[in-house]
Order: structure tokens, then C-alpha cells, then sequence
């Protein structure tokens, strides 16, 4: 087992990476506020891993709240059945959640954490390749508003994270897909290394060789805890953290939360953000060209969808939230490992960026 740490004074707190970590009581057990646990999974999740997991807990009184599986269900009535059950089972402020799932139960559990009673204990343990690498980590939580992705949120730091790279067995191939989407966006934004590392082992993570998605998850929180340790509330740098998303999120509210999975909507964003630094003269037309072959080879889509226009992103991209004053700021590459966050991008380029990727 590795272990690592996401550096936040008195909101510092570990990361385990390691395989068969689910049923190691040891872990999860110093990081109990009492004796009350509530865990939130889903109707996929639950059945697959509950049992494994509550047997590392046992002597204890755990409610277990299951939601519906699916990115649709990250809003908030959904949200409000956790409530229901922690009110209707007495939980107090010293109970704990636990997060079982992917990224769409981390991000709920976590905010119903921040929101309960003002604010409770909870605990990462996530079960997606994409969970792994970026969701569990770094106390983003929240979930989705039809007008816009996770526009309802907190920041509020979990006390652990538990990545057990075993569950990936049970994982959809489409599912391991589209975490590499974010796998390869930290080699893109801050790890040149990384980067060509991947490009020599993507065979092998597709493939789901275990050393490699090991080290994947490990180099992954490597990069992600460095940078959230550095601004934790997104002042600043942490939004090189959202290359692609400001073009992803506006393709996954388009069509409809659930149809483009996350990872896939950042695949296309990202080609759209490579592309555009290039029509800025940023980069040359070989990244982007070693950018697409990589995400190909993950078996994820390089184009948006085709029943996007160039309006329509327009008018979705206007609500992101690094807009300032009016302003679109967008995540571009200045080179390979190394990203800008601008608001200088001037509207004519974006335009015709937006025309060239809507053909
Ligand atoms: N908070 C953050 O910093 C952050 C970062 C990245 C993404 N996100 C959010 O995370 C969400 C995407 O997360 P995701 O890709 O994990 O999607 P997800 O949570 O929807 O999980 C994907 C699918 O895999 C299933 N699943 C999960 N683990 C499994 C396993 N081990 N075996 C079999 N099936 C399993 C789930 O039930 C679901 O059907 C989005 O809502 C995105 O906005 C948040
Ligand atoms: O942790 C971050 O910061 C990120 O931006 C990670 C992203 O991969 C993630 O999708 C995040 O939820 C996007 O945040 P948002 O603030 O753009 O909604
Ligand atoms: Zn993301």
C-alpha cells in the first residue's frame, strides 16, 4: 500500500493507495468521529462491495443510504434523501459518512457532510479508475442544476481516502475509459513525465494491467493533492485543474447529464482546448496531435457531439464559474505540462475554434 498526503494544516489527510484495502479495518477506523456511520452508495455499488465493506466495520450502528445510479440523480432532491435517512436514524455531528462509489456518490456524500447539521465528518472511498484519480481527492463536492454542472456546492475536505485499485475488476471498460480522461490531464497541465509515460503504457492501462493503473492512481493523486495543497478553494491555480471543462460541462449539460459520461465530455474538451492554444500559437500542431492519439488510444472521443452548435456552447459556457465579470476564462496549454488560466482569448478565435470543432 502506498500512502499519501494531501498537505492542509489541520485539514491534512491521507491518501491509501493499494489493492484489497476495502476490508482493512485499520484504515477507516481512526477516522471515526463516534460510533454513528452513515455509508452512501448506489443501487450498482451497494451490492457489489457493501458487504466487504461493513465487515470492517462491524460492532458498529451503520445506516446505509442507497441511491439511484446515475449522473441524472446528482441534484438536489436526490440529495435530500440523504437527509431524510440521517434525520429519520438520529445521526448527530459526530456522526461520519462514508462515500462508496464513484464520483457522483463522492460528490453528494461530500456535500451532504458540508451541509449536515453545518457540517460532518466523511470519508472518500471511491470505486471508479476517474474517482480515484481526481473526484475523492481535493473537497470539491456538490451536485448539478439543469441550468449548469455541480452548481450547488462546497468545499469541505474528507478525513481520508481509500482508493482500492481491486474494484476496477468489476469496472465497465467504458467507465475505466473516461477516468483516463483525467488521468491524462494532469500530464497535459503540470506533469510532462507523466505524460510520456503514459504514452508508453496506455496499452497496458487499457488493458487493466494492475502495476500500471497502480501507478496511474498513485502519480494521479500525486499531482492533484500538490496542486489543491496549493490553493485549496480555486483562487488561483487550481483551476488548471478544469482543462476542458468549460467545453465539457457545457456538452454534458447539452445532452442531457448521464448521456456523455464526464471523462468523455473532458476528452472532447480537451482536444477543443489544445486546438484553441494552438490557433493562439501556444503550442505546435504535434501536441495536439500526440494529445489526440493518446485519448484515442483510450478509447475516448475526440470530437464534441454533432448536434452542438457554436451558440449553444456559447450560451452554456456563459455560466461556468471561472467567468469573472461577464468574462470567459478558459484552461489552455502554454506547452506540454504546463497550463494558463486566461481570459484573453480573443472572440473571434474562440469562434471560429467553435465552428472548426461543431463542423
Ligand atoms: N469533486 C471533484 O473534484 C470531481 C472531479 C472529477 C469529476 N467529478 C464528478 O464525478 C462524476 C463522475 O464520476 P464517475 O466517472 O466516477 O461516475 P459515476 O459515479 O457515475 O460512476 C460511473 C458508473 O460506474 C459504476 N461503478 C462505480 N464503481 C464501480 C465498480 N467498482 N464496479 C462496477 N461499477 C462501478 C457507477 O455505479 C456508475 O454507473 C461527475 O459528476 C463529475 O462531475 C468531481
Ligand atoms: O478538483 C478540481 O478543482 C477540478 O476542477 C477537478 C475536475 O476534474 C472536476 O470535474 C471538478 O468537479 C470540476 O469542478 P467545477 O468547479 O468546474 O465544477
Ligand atoms: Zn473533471
Amino acid at each position: 500500500m502506498q500512502t499519501l498526503k494531501v498537505d492542509l494544516g489541520d485539514r491534512s489527510y491521507p491518501i491509501y493507495i493499494g489493492s484489497s484495502l476495502l476490508d482493512q479495518d485499520d484504515l477507516i477506523h481512526p477516522f471515526l468521529n463516534g460510533s454513528q456511520i452513515a455509508i452512501v452508495s448506489n443501487e450498482t455499488v451497494a451490492p457489489l462491495y457493501l458487504q466487504t465493506l461493513k465487515q470492517s466495520l462491524s460492532g458498529l450502528k451503520i445506516t446505509e443510504v442507497i441511491l439511484p445510479d446515475g449522473e441524472q440523480y446528482k441534484n438536489l432532491d436526490v440529495l435530500n434523501t440523504i437527509f431524510d435517512q440521517l434525520l429519520k436514524d438520529v445521526h448527530g455531528r459526530k456522526t461520519t459518512l462514508i462515500a462508496l462509489g464513484g464520483g457522483v456518490i463522492g460528490d453528494m456524500c461530500g456535500f451532504a457532510a458540508a451541509c449536515y447539521q453545518r457540517g460532518v465528518d466523511y470519508i472518500q472511498i471511491p470505486t471508479t479508475l476517474l474517482a480515484q484519480v481526481d473526484s475523492s481527492v481535493g473537497g470539491k463536492t456538490g451536485v448539478n442544476h439543469a441550468l449548469g454542472k455541480n452548481m450547488i456546492g462546497a468545499f469541505h475536505q474528507p478525513k481520508c481516502v481509500v482508493a482500492d485499485i481491486s474494484v476496477f475488476k468489476t469496472l465497465p471498460d467504458r467507465e475505466l475509459s473516461a477516468g483516463l480522461a483525467e488521468v491524462i490531464k494532469y500530464g497535459l497541465i503540470c506533469d510532462a513525465p507523466f505524460f510520456e509515460w503514459l504514452e508508453a503504457n496506455i496499452e497496458k492501462l487499457v488493458a487493466r494491467d494492475e502495476k500500471a493503473l497502480a501507478e496511474a492512481v498513485l502519480r494521479s493523486c500525486q499531482n492533484k493533492a500538490e496542486v489543491v495543497a496549493e490553493d485549496e478553494k480555486e483562487g488561483g491555480r487550481r483551476a488548471i485543474l478544469n482543462l476542458g471543462h468549460t467545453f465539457g460541462h457545457a456538452i454534458e449539460t447539452h445532452e442531457g447529464y448521464g448521456v456523455w459520461l464526464h471523462g468523455e465530455a473532458v476528452a472532447a474538451g480537451t482536444v477543443m482546448a489544445a486546438d484553441l492554444s494552438k490557433k493562439l500559437g501556444w503550442i505546435d500542431e504535434a501536441l495536439v496531435q500526440r494529445a489526440i492519439k493518446l485519448l484515442v488510444k483510450a478509447k475516448l472521443p475526440v470530437v464534441p457531439p454533432q448536434d452542438m452548435t457554436p451558440a449553444q456552447f456559447m450560451e452554456l459556457m456563459s455560466v461556468d464559474k471561472k467567468v469573472v465579470d461577464g468574462k470567459l476564462r478558459l484552461v489552455l496549454l502554454k506547452g506540454l505540462g504546463e497550463a494558463v488560466v486566461t481570459g484573453d482569448v480573443p472572440q473571434d478565435l474562440l469562434h471560429s475554434q467553435l465552428e472548426e470543432s461543431c463542423k
